[in-house]
């Protein structure tokens, strides 16, 4: 049977003892395995007794030798108890490994105090009650080596304010032990941090967190997640004595994220919907999981299979991990044609039949990005981010489907979105089914022209139909009343697929990717959907720009600067 194959060498840590807090699960576990295939006594201990017996078995069939403790390091004495019942049965400590730890997630101002102090109480207190147990213990007289997982909190972590504050607590406690019990206790004390790692951690999340997780992997500048031995090998890396003179340090190991979270250039960056460049590194065999019943990892399965995929495609093999990403054929829409201009006796033919619908701009080198369905809860944040870039675009609105118009919030981000220059167009009251015989046109398209022109003092001329769906005689009431019809030529399929980035994108790179001289775009997407106003507007937006096209209004983009509105 073959053990966990660490890249350090055998017999690195033999004779050596070290107590691995949450060894019983994910990253723990993984270190547990390291360590003990390097030769550690390992002691791994948690609060629950099961996940321990199971790792502290597959550690001894292995060859490792491994002891549990039930341990919760919340509680001070417990953890001092803990501490000398390893001096006195094992001899010493050598290491600690404060990996125990965890939080929910929630936004700050939905946090109760209660929910706050919990996860303050876990990671910051019960790494300190760690820290204080085996200097007290042991450390203080022989000295020792120590490691604290954390999580990369470098500018902050939304929605996860607790523990990036406890995390940021025990960085910082961690600078001053190094400090004080450096110099005349001899013990180093280092943290690591790791960005998001294909662990069973990830269990502990919802299912539409999983989800968003599964198709985010992407969004760092290693363009994948870690593995749980990429967190480990840094954990043997700290205790070793290759990191002699290594001492308060926190090494994150997070593919580079930590970089652009919560900067206002950074969040919408220069990803790599591609695929990774990065090779991955896993310390299990090569071959299957749980071979001879010993998992390699136990992360939900939309996460695990991330990882299979990293390894289906090769550990060190650039270009292969480069491809491990891609959007199956299927998904794939076909390259959009744009409409070109008609003849001008058949725009006559055209105008006497109704509307005409428009799919493209006229204007060279021009892309028009349009939202639907707002505005949105998020429409905001969206407008914040058009605001930095100096960009306008078009959203066609509801007046009541996600929203009511009328609600003073929803109705403020119109007016916000008009007067910053953005277009408004119409799509419909409630967004109806134009090509339905049931639909009333009129009532849809009157009763949204009244609230609009309460709010802005304008009617819209340009008007998207609800589901792009028109009939002969929608038309004829469209172009009868003025109004400009407009679709699109890339569709984002944002509302069907809304955490999807990646397929969300692979409509413009469709769109994009060959010789586009002389095509222009209008695409389509939904500021009502959240993960597309605050997340994947911006990474079209960035892919649009980066492909050299100027991003306007649709109205702008047909040439039309002042016949948006009339009064
Ligand atoms: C694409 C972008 C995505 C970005 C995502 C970035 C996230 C980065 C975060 C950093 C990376 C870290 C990853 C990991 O850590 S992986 C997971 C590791 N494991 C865990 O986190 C363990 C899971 N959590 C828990 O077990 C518990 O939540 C916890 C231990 C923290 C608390 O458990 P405990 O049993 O002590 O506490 P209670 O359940 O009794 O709750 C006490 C009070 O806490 C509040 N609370 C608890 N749960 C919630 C919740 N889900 N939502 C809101 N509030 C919560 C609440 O006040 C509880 O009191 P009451 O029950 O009386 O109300
Ligand atoms: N996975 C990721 O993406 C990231 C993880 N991290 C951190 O890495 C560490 C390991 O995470 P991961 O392996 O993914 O998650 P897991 O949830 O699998 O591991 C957490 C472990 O901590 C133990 N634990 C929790 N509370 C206590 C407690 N009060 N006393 C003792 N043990 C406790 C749990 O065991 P039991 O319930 O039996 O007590 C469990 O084994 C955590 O600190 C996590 O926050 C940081 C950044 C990213």
């Amino acid at each position: 049977m073959s053990t966990y194959r660490s890249i350090f060498k055998k017999d690195l840590f033999k004779g050596q003892v070290i107590l691995v807090t949450g060894g019983g699960t994910g990253i723990g576990r993984c270190i547990a395995h390291e360590l003990a295939a390097l030769g550690a006594t390992i002691i791994i201990a948690a609060r629950k007794s099961e996940p321990l017996k199971i790792v502290q078995d597959e550690i001894q069939k292995l060859g490792g030798i491994c002891d549990t403790m039930l341990l919760n390091i919340r509680d001070a004495a417990m953890a001092t108890q803990v501490i000398e019942d390893i001096v006195a049965k094992h001899g010493k400590l050598d290491g600690l490994v404060n990996n125990a730890g965890g939080q929910f997630m929630s936004p700050a101002s939905q946090l109760t105090s209660k929910g706050f102090s919990t996860v303050i109480d876990l990671n910051l207190n019960g790494t300190y009650n760690m820290c204080k147990a085996a200097f007290d213990g042991y450390m203080g007289e022989h000295g020792g080596q120590i490691v604290t997982i954390v999580a990369e909190t470098r500018n902050g972590i939304p929605r996860a304010m607790h523990t990036g504050a406890a995390r940021a607590g025990i960085i910082n406690m961690t600078k001053t032990l190094a400090i004080e019990w450096g110099p005349y206790n001899g013990i180093r004390i280092n943290c690591v941090a790791p960005g998001l790692i294909i662990s069973s951690g990830m269990k502990n999340y919802h299912e539409t967190m999983v989800d968003l997780l599964a198709h985010s992997h992407w969004m760092n500048p290693t363009s994948r997640y870690g593995t749980e031995s990429e967190v480990s090998a840094a954990v043997a890396f700290l205790l070793s004595p290759a990191a002699s003179y290594i001492n308060g340090v926190n090494l994150e190991v997070d593919g580079g994220s930590s970089l652009s979270k919560g900067n206002p250039e950074g969040d919408e960056l220069k990803y790599n919907p591609e695929g990774s460049h990065h090779p991955v590194y896993i310390g299990w065999p090569e071959g299957a999981d749980n071979v001879h019943g010993i998992k390699h990892v136990d992360a939900p399965v939309k996460i695990n299979d991330l990882l299979n995929n990293y390894k289906a495609i090769g550990r060190s093999t650039v270009t292969a991990i480069a491809a491990c990403t891609l959007i199956p054929s299927s998904l794939a829409s076909p390259i959009p044609v744009p409409v070109p201009s008609l003849p001008a006796e058949f725009q006559e033919l055209n105008k006497r039949a109704g509307a005409t619908v428009i799919h493209a701009c006229t204007v060279p080198n021009s892309f028009a990005i349009t939202f639907d369905d707002g505005p949105g809860t998020f429409t905001n944040d969206l407008l914040d981010y058009l605001y930095r870039k100096q960009i306008k675009v078009t959203f066609f609105v509801n007046g009541f489907n996600y929203n009511d118009i009328k609600n003073p919030d929803i109705a403020a981000t119109v007016k916000r979105a008009f007067a910053a220059g953005h277009q408004i167009g119409s799509h419909t009251w409630s967004h109806a089914d134009l090509a339905a015989s049931s639909t009333n046109i009129d009532e849809e398209m009157t009763k949204l022209d009244v609230a609009l022109k309460e709010l802005i003092g304008k009617r819209p001329v340009y008007m998207r139909p609800p589901y792009g769906n028109t009939s002969p005689a929608a038309l004829e009431y469209l172009g009868a009343h003025g109004y400009k019809v407009i679709n699109w030529n890339v569709d984002t399929d944002d509302w069907q697929h809304p955490s999807n980035f990646k397929l969300n994108l692979q409509a413009y790179k469709n769109a994009l990717q060959r010789d586009t001289t002389g095509k222009t775009f209008i695409s389509l997407q939904h500021d009502a959907e959240p993960l597309t106003a605050q997340v994947f507007s911006k990474i079209a937006i960035e892919y649009v720009l980066s492909k050299g096209f100027n991003i306007m209004p649709v109205g702008s983009c047909l040439g039309d600067n002042d016949g948006w509105y009339r009064d």
